[in-house]
């Protein structure tokens, strides 16, 4: 009869440690399953925190952080630098006559357009805030980046997005190319000073044009 007895408490014992070992497997997946989402949600957060939305291109906060390591590269090893900066011709008017939403269609279209022509894995285009955008290309002298320049500005006409105050009808952009060169001794503000004012000289000798900084 007592043999019987310990035979079940000790069955009993065997199945409830099973059952406990179980619990403890089942807690432990779903703990990983949980921490692997929790990650994955955590890499995509810090993508998005990098991303313009409308354009998918890089934002402002990565490219100032990319410029600052291409700049400390530059410094470095001396090795040639580039900026280009694009900015969409007459895009108000743009707006105004094809509605916002379309001018939002149109500034996807033209940075996917240009991601195409900004080919190096090093490079990087982003939006830099409203109709402009900028791309880094390190290890590129003036005449590499504007040959880029050139065919992104070729890549938007392509795109034949109609505008009336544009030359022949369709949207362009107005490019500025600036460049640091390996004897240069200057700062990474001055190369992005150098860059818009060649971009606004652009504007001025009558956009739909690249413009390099001499
Ligand atoms: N649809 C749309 N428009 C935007 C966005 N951000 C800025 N803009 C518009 O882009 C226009 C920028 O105008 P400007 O660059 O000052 O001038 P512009 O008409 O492009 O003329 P130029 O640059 O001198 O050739 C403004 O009308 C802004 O409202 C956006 O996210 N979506």
């Amino acid at each position: 009869m007592m043999e019987l007895f310990y035979l079940i408490t000790s069955a009993i014992a065997c199945l409830m440690a099973i059952a406990f070992a179980m619990r403890a497997t089942r807690v432990e997946r779903r703990a990983k399953k949980l921490s692997a989402e929790l990650e994955a949600a955590n890499v995509l957060l810090r993508e998005q925190a990098r991303i313009d939305e409308l354009t998918g291109l890089a934002n402002l906060r990565e490219f100032e952080e990319r410029l600052g390591y291409a700049w400390s590269d530059h410094a470095r090893t001396g090795h040639a630098l580039s900026l280009v900066k694009i900015d969409l011709d007459r895009f108000e008017w743009f707006n105004e006559h094809h509605g916002r939403a379309a001018g939002d269609k149109a500034l996807h279209a033209v940075a996917q357009a240009m991601r195409g022509v900004v080919e190096r894995p090093t490079d990087l285009l982003a939006r830099c805030g409203g109709d402009k955008m900028v791309a880094l290309l390190p290890n590129t002298d003036t005449e590499g980046a504007e040959f880029v320049a050139e065919a992104m500005a070729e890549e938007v006409r392509k795109l034949r997005l109609p505008h009336d105050e544009c030359a022949y009808g369709v949207l362009t952009v107005s490019v500025g190319v600036a460049s640091v060169s390996p004897e240069a001794e200057t700062g990474k503000d001055t190369l992005l000073e150098a860059v818009e004012t060649a971009l606004q000289q652009a504007k001025t000798a009558g956009r739909d044009r690249v413009y390099a900084a001499s």
